[in-house]
């Protein structure tokens, strides 16, 4: 884990929330993308060397639905840089962390990326990112 990429937050409506990020950061969000297979709208911050992810549910299975129904607005993961994302599948499985999809998919901001179940890490949703080439 070479660094924070970012933390995902969860809302309601990201048009209402980029106008309030953009109010806290002092800075407009540099991207905003839809993440089809996962059934996202994000929307990128920089902060830094690490970023702020506000993620909308495009569809009502998205995963940010179902957290929706179940809690308010508010922080839903934290996402580290891998380097080598297989090789960290590998050593983490070993470790015994629940990985949600051994396989890395398609995220945001030209990401592959692999998610571990909450329940294997202290109640916290972690995502890893691997910069695609
Ligand atoms: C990839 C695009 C983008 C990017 O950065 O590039 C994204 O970040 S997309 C983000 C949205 N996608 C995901 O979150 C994918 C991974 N998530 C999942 O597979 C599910 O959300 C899962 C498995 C974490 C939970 O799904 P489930 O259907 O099991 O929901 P439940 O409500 O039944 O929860 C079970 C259990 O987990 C706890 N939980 C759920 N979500 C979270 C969370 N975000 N943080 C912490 N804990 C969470 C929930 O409270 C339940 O615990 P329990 O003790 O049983 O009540
Ligand atoms: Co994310």
């Amino acid at each position: 884990m070479r660094k924070i990429e970012h933390i995902g937050i969860a809302v309601k409506d990201l048009k209402a929330s980029n106008d309030l990020f953009r109010r806290l950061l002092g800075k407009d969000s540099y991207k905003e993308e839809e993440v089809a297979g996962e059934g996202v709208l994000t929307s990128f911050f920089q902060v830094g060397d690490t970023k702020v992810e506000l993620l909308e549910a495009s569809r009502p299975e998205s995963p940010i639905a179902k957290y929706l129904e179940k809690r308010s607005e508010g922080v839903h993961h934290i996402a580290f840089d891998v380097e080598d994302i297989h090789a960290e599948v590998l050593r983490l499985k070993a470790a015994g962390f629940e990985i949600l999809n051994e396989t890395p998919k398609s995220g945001a901001d030209n990401k592959l990326v692999v998610f571990l179940h909450p329940k294997s890490t202290n109640g916290v949703l972690v995502e890893l990112c691997q910069e695609r080439n």
